[in-house]
């Protein structure tokens, strides 16, 4: 072609570009007469300088609650750029994740059912039976040990808080956890503050009717792995993975994790408008006009690393508040298979093999139901590849025999294509499972529901579905296959498999 063919054609997609513009702009004006919206970025500036200007006049909270509720903080609407929920089937379908749904691979060869293991499960449950000394368990609740009965007139959150038990945050089948989520979904937020420990920005939400969550915002798109250089004490909190954990952890049978909801959040009405000292001070606009904040924390908290709404919308995890510590104290535990926390250092169980027989002999591994508590928690753990579980917590009025529970993964589903076998140290180095759980896995490994087909349809309820870039779904199935692999070869070379799988009743 000639060039002065080339510079023709340019001048001409030149126009037709033009027009396009120009057709779309008068559109515009069409839609909109007499209501020149101003963009959405410029209303985050305006309400960012009312609420600006609030603080340095009148820096009363009442004559904050008074501005947002006159509107002039209020002026954002929902933003338009954030898609609706959803629709229910929407996780079933293809294509529905903008663009995270890939081609499964076909399977080169069938899954391996586990027909050993399915014996071995089979002859514990039949053993159990047959000597059947089951005592009368005794799982109290919250409400029972403080004497607190549920009236016909209680909250959910009454209801949620009083009926969590020794055993279990929530019952199997009680509606009370679903419902509740629904609710902290729509609840109008009244205060906020910002929780104090941990190391990554939370906030502490209050809702209109008295209710409280932890909210972790969201930092990055569900694609976003764990940066290569990153440890797993430098990688920075998923929201998502906080909701998929509460998800998963409910999926195999534990109900040890609180239920986590995820929702939209208009910064500038729902926390900037709320937010008082040092919080209040951290909220700026960013040079692409963004409505950003970045609290106090020791990591991560600061301008470089902010959390920026689009232009003032962000989503993030509310996970339900646990009863206060002053009604239901908790006892901290260090875990015993904690990591170094250290770029250099390794943790004892990393360079010694026979670990767990230390383990075994102290308080409270030596008896009951905690180190099969441990086992549980490595299950976990693993399927979502979360390796910063440095402690855990019980509460303290059920004593030992109490379930822990299963806090903060927000550093869950951080790399979908490896599979972090040292997570399972506590299972391959004391060889143990407790039997209830290796029936779940048998039971996904087996189908007909996969354990990503179970999370799937568990998730597709959240509003921020889909809530996992499906190469992690993927990766639920991969390691559920990799327990058991592992559940195998300890039954291989054990002197007794009925010292592996353990039935507790629980
Ligand atoms: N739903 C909840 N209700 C009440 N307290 C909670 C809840 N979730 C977490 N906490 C408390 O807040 C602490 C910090 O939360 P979390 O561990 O999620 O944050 P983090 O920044 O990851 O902390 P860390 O850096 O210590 O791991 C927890 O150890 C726990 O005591
Ligand atoms: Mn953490």
């Amino acid at each position: 072609m000639k060039l002065k063919e080339r510079v023709l054609i340019a001048v001409m997609t030149g126009l037709v570009l033009l027009t396009v513009v120009l057709v779309l702009d008068v559109e515009m004006h069409i839609t909109n007469p007499g209501h020149p919206q101003p963009p959405a970025h410029a209303r985050v500036q305006y309400a960012f300088r009312q609420r600006h200007l609030q603080k340095t006049s009148n820096g009363s909270r009442e004559a904050l609650l008074a501005a947002a509720s006159s509107g002039q903080l209020n002026a954002i609407n929902d933003d338009p750029a954030q898609p609706p929920p959803a629709e229910g089937d929407a996780f079933l379908g293809v294509g529905v994740s903008g663009g995270r749904e890939e081609a499964k691979p076909t399977p080169t060869s069938p899954p391996d059912p586990y027909t050993d293991l399915q014996k071995l499960v089979f002859k514990v449950e039949n053993l159990s039976k047959k000597n059947r000394r089951r005592r009368k368990h005794w799982n109290p609740t919250l409400g029972e040990l403080l004497g607190l009965d549920l009236r016909e007139n209680a909250t959910l959150w009454d209801n949620f808080h009083l009926s969590i038990s020794r055993d279990e945050l929530y019952p199997a089948e009680d509606p009370t956890v679903g419902r509740l989520l629904q609710h902290v979904v729509g609840m109008p937020i009244a205060h906020i503050s910002q929780k104090e420990g941990g190391t990554q920005i939370k906030l502490i939400i209050e809702f209109a009717d008295g209710g409280h969550a932890l909210f972790k915002p969201m930092r990055f798109p569900r694609e976003q792995e764990t940066l290569k250089n990153h440890f797993y004490f430098t990688d920075f909190e998923r929201h998502n993975a906080e909701i998929a954990a509460y998800h998963l952890d409910k999926l195999l049978g534990f109900r040890r994790a609180v239920p986590t909801v995820g929702r939209n959040v208009n910064i500038t009405r729902e926390l900037y408008a709320l937010a008082q000292g040092d919080l209040l001070k951290t909220f700026f606009i960013s040079p692409d006009n963004n409505l950003c904040f970045h609290g106090k924390c020791s990591y991560y908290c600061d301008t470089a690393h902010a959390i920026c709404g689009s232009p003032d919308m962000i989503e993030g995890s509310f996970a339900i508040f646990l009863p206060g510590k002053e009604a239901a104290p908790r006892k901290v535990w260090r875990h015993p298979w904690r990591r170094g926390y250290h770029k250099r250092r390794k943790a004892q169980w990393e360079v010694d093999d026979e670990y767990c027989e230390l383990v075994k002999e102290v308080h409270p591994y030596n008896e009951g139901r905690r180190l099969l508590d441990l086992m549980d928690m490595a299950v976990l753990d693993f399927l979502m590849g979360n390796m910063d579980r440095h402690h855990y917590e019980t509460f303290k009025m059920f004593g030992n025999y109490s379930a822990p529970l299963h806090l903060d993964h927000g550093r869950g589903f951080g790399k979908a294509f490896h599979d972090e076998i040292s997570i399972l140290a506590p299972i391959y180095q004391c060889c143990l499972i407790r039997h209830s759980t290796l029936t779940t896995l048998l039971r996904f490994q087996n189908g007909p529901q996969r354990l990503s087909d179970a999370m799937r349809v568990s998730m597709g309820a959240d509003p921020l579905n889909p809530i996992l870039w499906e190469p992690h779904m993927r990766a639920l199935d991969r390691r559920v296959n990799i327990i058991l692999q592992i559940v195998r070869e300890c039954i291989n070379k054990a002197v007794d498999p009925l010292h592996v799988v353990i039935n507790d009743f629980h």
